[in-house]
């Protein structure tokens, strides 16, 4: 839908970048991670979600004429212009899979190009990977606590915009099974549902009308609003109504959905009613500022609530407005660099690196991932990245290495994988996860540990850079 362009980017990733071209850094290769710092919801994990869209687009990046006639505007250099009229995306990346569970401060994505391509697709990489991981992770959590009932995104009407259309792909790798985003069941194959708004049942003189009119064009799928007057006194029993007349026909009532009140004590209430009139088939849908928490609740309240339509705290990844990803430089010209911060815990590592989660002898994750250097196959011992006295000896344990190339000379190398097969590893993914990082309260802190090769070379540029000073 949004036809991304190479000025999808920073103003700062074009000036910078134009430097490059006229300097004798034109020809380096460098090197960036793409990491996030903080996870969202003060969970104990997040989603990684965006990868296969990401390198979609860049395969296709380049500059339009109307770019290049604009940017000739913005005072940028002509022989720069005609340089990026050429302009695309021929690095390397190597990544962690779409829906894999992620943590902080660990390489999640790395982009390996010459140093001006690798400049100027920051931005969209940035813009792309941290709000879909976002919302992949707010989807899981209210996955987490649905038990198995379908999740539906109704976000799109709340959503920041057209932000709308990539949460909706997100939502489902973190385990949302329909949209009622049209665009984005189109573009991204995701089953699109819904049901009826209230304005739809004002419209007429009455509820029955209303609601005999929708059944009768809509019988494959119908499911009707039943809280518009009054859920139990009216919604109810003429949504009874029609279920019957649809029996007649040969068909049947998908559902009823509730929109207010306490939905819990309206469930079981509207589930007795339909069972009374042996309408047990028909499932009840609820919505209504719905998030993690509240469906948690509802549960545990034993609420015969089948369907969840989630809207508003699902799109805009509510109470978190963004996850806050960044890209690094590891290495250019040849030689690895570092970003010294007054904190520590944002010094960068330097280097390619590989990142490997850590395993017991039966395979089950320990809750650690350890950074090594990109040659390391195996990593003995793991130390804390700033607390020189904590470290864990891996000996025994298997490693799983997680980042693989993804992209190579521009061109994706994985197959395009449905998001039904993302979200079913996203799925496997966190079920390997022990459930002490998956609590909504106070979760279990995930160890993230770097090799003693890693550590060296960094305190090594440390060093250097102080010296320098
Ligand atoms: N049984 C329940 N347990 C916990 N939370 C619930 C329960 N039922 C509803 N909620 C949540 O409580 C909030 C109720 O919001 P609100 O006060 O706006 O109610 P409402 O019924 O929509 O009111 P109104 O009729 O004015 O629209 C919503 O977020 C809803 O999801
Ligand atoms: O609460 P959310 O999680 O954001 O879910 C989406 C909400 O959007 C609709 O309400 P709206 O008032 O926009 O339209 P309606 O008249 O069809 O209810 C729907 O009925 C839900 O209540
Ligand atoms: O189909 C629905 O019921 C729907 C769609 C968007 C928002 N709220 C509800």
């Amino acid at each position: 839908m949004i036809n991304f362009t190479a000025t999808y980017t920073d103003q700062y990733q074009l000036a910078m970048a134009q430097v490059y071209f006229k300097s004798s850094q034109k020809a380096d290769r460098a090197v960036f991670d793409y990491f996030f710092r903080k996870l969202p919801f003060q969970g104990g994990y997040a989603i990684f979600a965006g990868l296969d869209h990401l390198l979609e687009i860049l395969e296709d990046l380049r500059f339009s004429n109307e770019d290049l006639e604009f940017l000739k505007k913005q005072h940028f250099d002509r022989d720069f212009i005609a340089f990026l009229k050429d302009f695309r995306f021929r690095g390397k990346i190597r990544s962690v899979k779409e829906g894999d569970v992620v943590f902080p401060n660990r390489p999640v994505l790395q982009v390996e190009a010459n140093i001006i391509e690798a400049q100027l697709v920051e931005t969209i990489i940035l813009n792309l990977l941290n709000f879909q991981t976002l919302i992949a992770t707010k989807a899981s959590r209210i996955n987490l606590v649905a038990r198995g009932n379908l999740l539906i995104d109704f976000g799109l009407r709340r959503a920041q915009g057209p932000g709308g259309y990539l949460a909706s792909r997100a939502a489902v790798i973190g385990g949302v099974s329909a949209t009622s985003n049209v665009v984005a069941g189109k573009d991204f194959d995701i089953s699109v549902s819904g049901t009826m708004a209230h304005s739809f049942i004002q419209s007429f003189d009455d509820e029955l009308t209303a609601f005999k009119c929708f059944a009768q064009e809509r019988p494959q799928d119908c499911v009707l609003l039943v809280d518009t007057y009054n859920t139990l006194e009216s919604g109810m029993p003429n949504a009874i109504a029609v279920a019957k007349e649809m029996e007649e026909r040969g068909d049947k009532l998908m559902a009823v959905r509730l929109d207010s009140g306490d939905l819990a004590y309206l469930a079981k209430k509207t589930r007795r009613l339909l069972d009374d009139a042996g309408l047990d088939y028909v499932k009840i849908a609820a919505s209504n500022q719905l998030d993690e928490y509240v469906i948690k609740s509802i549960l545990e309240q034993e609420g015969p609530i089948d369907i969840f339509g989630v809207g508003t705290n699902l799109v805009t990844g509510g109470p978190d407005g963004a996850l806050d990803g960044v890209y690094k430089l590891a290495w250019s010209g040849g030689k690895p660099r570092i970003k010294i911060s007054e904190s520590i815990t944002k010094t960068t590592l330097p280097h390619r690196k590989q990142v490997f989660r850590i395993k017991d002898s039966h395979g089950k994750c320990i809750g650690a991932d350890a950074i090594g250097l990109y040659n390391e196959t195996h990593i003995d011992t793991m130390y804390h990245p700033f607390e020189i006295t904590k470290k864990m000896v891996l000996k025994g344990f298997e490693q799983e290495p997680l980042m693989e190339t993804v992209m190579e000379n521009g061109k994706k190398l994985i197959a395009k994988q449905s998001l039904t097969k993302i979200a079913e590893y996203s799925k496997q993914r966190l079920s390997e996860l022990p459930i002490e990082y998956k609590r909504f309260d106070n979760p279990h802190l995930y160890k993230i540990g770097i090799s003693e090769a890693l550590r060296n070379e960094r305190d090594k540029l440390i060093r250097e850079s102080k010296r320098s000073l």
